[in-house]
């Protein structure tokens, strides 16, 4: 039997998405529906979409970008720590502010550290994380160094808004011993998401949603 990569739909709480296409992407048998966005991520817009999500009975995560947007009520919980930022305020430092604060309330159970490398220079999470460009010896050293010292879960290799380096990808795939590699980044189409289905163990895809669900549905393979 052929082995697939999971698959995720990100929504993002700051785009506008009808009743109907929420419906589609959400009862389209993808493993997980995963909230999270960079920026304009607010209390009010993430309850907004997780009551609505709530009317199905599927299993919702929140990638948390912003402190004040942790909102309750979700299955699982994402922190996300970037790894090629030039401030530290992006890998830990709002972390380590937010557990002084809500250390005593936090199930951590529920909650899951991951850690991004952004590679599309282009993005909006690149500038707004203060990311430098990794260059590939420097890009595998950082897997080994998740994978086999921080001995991180997960890996997410962020391409969001283009198709990524297929190759760098199967890299970084064959040289994680524990992690598992996610994808993300111009999974736009049955024929993207089969190309990067062998080279990762989660495949995530997130803008096609808003541009045409229709398609977004196929990456579902
Ligand atoms: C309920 C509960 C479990 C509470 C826990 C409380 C707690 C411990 C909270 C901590 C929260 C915390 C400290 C959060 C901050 C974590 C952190 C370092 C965030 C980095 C800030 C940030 C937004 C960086 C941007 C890069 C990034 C990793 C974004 C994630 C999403 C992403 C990459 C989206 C893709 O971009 P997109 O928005 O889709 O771009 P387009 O619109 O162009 O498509
Ligand atoms: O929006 P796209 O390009 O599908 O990327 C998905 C996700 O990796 C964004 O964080
Ligand atoms: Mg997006």
């Amino acid at each position: 039997m052929t082995r697939h990569a999971k698959h995720i739909f990100k929504l993002d709480p700051a785009k506008d998405i009808d009743d109907s296409s929420l419906g589609q992407i959400v009862k389209s048998g993808t493993d997980l529906i995963l909230v999270s966005g960079t920026d304009n991520v607010t209390e009010e817009n993430v309850s907004k979409l997780l009551r609505r999500i709530r009317k199905f009975d599927v299993s919702a995560a929140l990638e948390i970008s912003h402190p004040d947007a942790a909102v309750p009520g979700f299955n699982h919980y994402f922190i996300p720590t970037v790894i090629n930022t030039d401030n530290v305020t992006f890998s830990h430092g709002m972390l380590v502010e937010a557990l002084m604060e809500y250390h005593d309330f936090i199930d951590y159970d529920s909650v899951s550290l991951l850690p991004y490398i952004i590679m599309n220079q282009d993005c909006k999470a690149f500038k707004h994380a203060q990311c430098h460009a990794v260059e590939d010896e420097e890009f595998i050293a950082m897997i080994h160094m998740l994978d086999k010292l921080y001995k991180m879960d997960y890996i997410y290799i962020e391409y969001s808004g283009m198709f990524g380096d297929r190759g760098l990808v199967a890299e970084a795939y064959e040289a994680a011993e524990h992690a598992s590699i996610v994808y993300g980044g111009g999974i736009v189409s049955e024929d993207t998401a089969r190309r990067m289905d062998s080279v990762s163990d989660i495949m995530v895809v997130g803008n096609i949603i808003y541009d045409d669900v229709e398609q977004a549905l196929e990456t579902i393979i």
